[in-house]
């Protein structure tokens, strides 16, 4: 990867993210066994964004299980993450819950009968849980930069209130989600997180229940579909996995029953997605036959 001289750009519309060295890549390989692999720089904190939309869902269908699919839908959107104009047509239904305005639906059934503080509070504390490390944190000024200038998903926020599918006063539910946006994690610690969803639900092996495995199912096949928001078929194709991308350049990507694998490089394509850290899970799941499309005897290692 070092080699790479074309890298994408770092995100620029919120501007602590535009200030973080574009060269940096980190990747790190949990395995079902439990074996962690690192390389570059695996330990360096970044913003998490969009990843934690996995996590909050999975906190949201917690809550109040498939209810939530009366106000969030499950298709792709073909449309990039941040975009109002399905809204409207289809009456304050967001597609999916990863894309920014589902995010937002998700964020206000977390908020449900709890402070702001404290919603996010609970969201903190289980995916320090996940990965098993309490050291992680929420970046304030990122959060709070988001909130100085995240216009589109204010639209985004009062055009479902409009169509009264948030339930919250837009601004305490866009604090909840700005805050879920900005926990800081490594690419071992969001690998770690991610085991879940590797293991059928389990948070290691013959560990704990964190969700049922039809639930884990049900959420991988959305980070198939919908992870990586009009590139989601470009990234099956070339990566062949469940995965989730956000803003900050990290990517949490499934291989069910093999690994839970992030990736991080600031600089994005133009759909917002890491660049090289697609390439590096096109080179793993080519190397390893993770691919979800292969046949079982060349799903190694
Ligand atoms: N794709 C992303 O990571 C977007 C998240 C970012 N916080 C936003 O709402 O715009």
């Amino acid at each position: 990867m070092a080699t790479e001289t074309e890298r994408g750009a770092v995100a620029t519309y919120i501007p602590p993210l535009a200030r973080i060295d574009p060269k940096q890549f980190g990747l790190c390989v949990v395995t079902a066994d439990g074996e962690i692999h690192s390389a570059g720089e695996a330990e360096e904190a970044f913003s998490i964004q969009s990843v934690s939309k996995v996590f909050a869902l999975t906190q949201a269908l917690g809550k109040i299980g498939d209810t939530l699919w009366r106000r969030v839908g499950r298709e792709p959107s073909g449309t990039p993450f941040n975009s109002i104009v399905q809204l409207e047509r289809e009456q304050g239904i967001p597609r999916n819950p990863f894309i920014n305005a589902g995010a937002l639906v998700v964020a206000d059934v977390n908020l449900a009968g709890h402070a702001p503080r404290v919603a996010i509070g609970e969201l903190l504390r289980f995916v320090r849980y996940l990965a098993e490390d309490e050291t992680i944190l929420i970046d304030e000024h990122v959060a709070r930069s988001e909130q100085e200038t995240g216009f589109r998903n204010v639209a985004l926020a009062n055009y479902m209130r409009a169509f009264a599918n948030l339930t919250h006063p837009p601004e305490l539910t866009l604090g909840v989600y700005f805050h879920q946006c900005a926990i800081a994690m490594s690419c071992r610690q969001l690998a770690m997180a991610g085991r879940y969803l590797m293991l059928g639900g389990l948070l290691e092996p013959g560990g704990a229940r964190v969700i049922s495995a039809q639930r884990a199912r049900r959420i991988n096949a959305l980070m198939l579909t919908c992870g990586h928001y009009d590139a989601s078929g470009d990234f099956a194709f070339r990566v062949g996995l469940p995965g989730k991308s956000g803003v900050g350049g990290g990517i949490l990507a499934i291989a069910p029953g093999k690994a839970s694998i992030a990736a991080w490089s600031p600089g994005l394509n133009e759909n917002g997605n890491s660049k090289l850290g697609t390439l590096a899970l096109e080179r793993i799941a080519e190397a390893t036959g993770w691919s979800v499309f292969s046949p079982a005897e060349e799903r190694r290692a």
